[in-house]
């Protein structure tokens, strides 16, 4: 069974390295790219000093990668309904891996559903590990989520290495949303940070945060184990706690001020906006989420957004 990774940014390129033993072919939308990747044998712009192993071919024909039995589609979230869309052709009812994470601003649509226009049962792949360990051969804990038992019990058995091990989850949509709303929370926990007001009010928001995200999960149609495990959960602990998250990194420079660079990939901005209005148009309480889609658009600071959720009546805890 082949298997190819659509999109070499960080994330992609660290699945092809991880899965090389295999064979993994890696497509990149631009060719010369491909070439300086192809000659020195690894991805200096996005995963540095990583070589690759003999086991990776890098490609920019898409036609090549999608002969592939396994497509894993790594390219990043606001980006995808489009390239799926252009690419239906070479991509309907293949196997197909969603393991980007996010919220399409446009259609308020998740992977699983984006992929759904190509295939009948898409599968995610998800959960707290960053580029650089998986690329490393860390030792990694991943979900593979899909809705059709048989097949994810052989993605399960063919995307497992020895240091990537995969939980099998039949609940594709639970494991997405744990993956998206995790970012969202982690640039209110960056924030927080960077703007010094503490630890204790760092573990306030992920609490609450992880409140919110079972909310609209559940409301969605996600089963409540789903993200207590590791694409929710897990991935909101590690994202809110480490600074190589670009997310908790984008909401600390938010917090103290500072300039970001906004070519850096931070899913959780567009996402919180998208989520803003999914949470309005179903009348589910998420302040933090609003505030965050708040800050993002410019419309108040971290002072402002810290007042507003303290200001809120006092409640029971739920
Ligand atoms: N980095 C990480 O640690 C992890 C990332 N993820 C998820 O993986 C996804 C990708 O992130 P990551 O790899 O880090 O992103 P990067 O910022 O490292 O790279 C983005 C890549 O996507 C490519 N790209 C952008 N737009 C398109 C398009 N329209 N068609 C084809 N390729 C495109 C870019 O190509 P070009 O260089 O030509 O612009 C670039 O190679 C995100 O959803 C992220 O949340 C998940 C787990 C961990
Ligand atoms: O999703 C990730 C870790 O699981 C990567 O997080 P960032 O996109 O914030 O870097």
């Amino acid at each position: 069974m082949t298997i190819a990774v659509l999109g070499a940014g960080a994330f992609g390129t660290a699945l092809a390295i991880a899965l090389s033993d295999q064979g993994v072919t890696l497509w990149a939308r631009d060719a010369a790219a491909v070439q300086a990747m192809q000659d020195a044998r690894e991805n200096a712009a996005r995963l540095p000093k990583i070589p690759f192993p003999d086991g990776l071919t890098i490609t920019a024909d898409l036609g090549q990668a999608c002969a592939a039995d396994t497509i894993l589609m790594a390219v990043p979230m606001q980006a995808t309904a489009k390239f799926a869309e252009m690419n239906a052709a070479l991509l309907r009812d293949k196997v197909i891996v969603g393991c980007s994470k996010g919220i399409d601003m446009d259609s308020l649509r998740g992977s699983t559903a984006i992929l759904s226009d190509l295939t009948a049962s898409p599968a995610v792949l998800t959960g707290p590990s960053f580029a650089i360990d998986i690329a490393r051969g860390l030792p990694t804990a991943l979900t593979l989520a899909c809705a059709d038992k048989s097949l994810g019990e052989r993605l399960q058995q063919q995307l497992s290495t020895p240091v990537l091990r995969l939980y099998r989850s039949g609940d594709p949509q639970g494991a997405e949303l744990g993956g998206a709303l995790k970012n969202v929370i982690a640039i209110a926990s960056g924030a927080v940070i960077g703007a010094g007001l503490g630890d204790s009010a760092r573990a306030a928001l992920m609490t609450r945060g992880f409140t919110e995200m079972q909310r609209l999960a559940q409301a969605l149609g996600a089963r409540p184990e789903t993200l207590l495990g590791l694409s929710g959960f897990g991935d909101l602990t590690l994202t809110c706690t480490s600074p190589t998250s670009r997310n908790y990194a984008y909401g600390f420079a938010l917090g103290k001020g500072a300039e970001w660079d906004a070519k850096i990939t931070v899913e959780g901005a567009a996402t919180a906006r998208a989520v803003a209005r999914l949470a309005q148009a179903r009348q589910i309480d998420m302040p933090i989420t609003q505030v965050v889609a708040a800050l993002v658009e410019g419309r108040l600071d971290v002072a402002q957004g810290m007042q507003m959720l303290l200001s809120r009546p006092l409640k029971e805890e739920s």
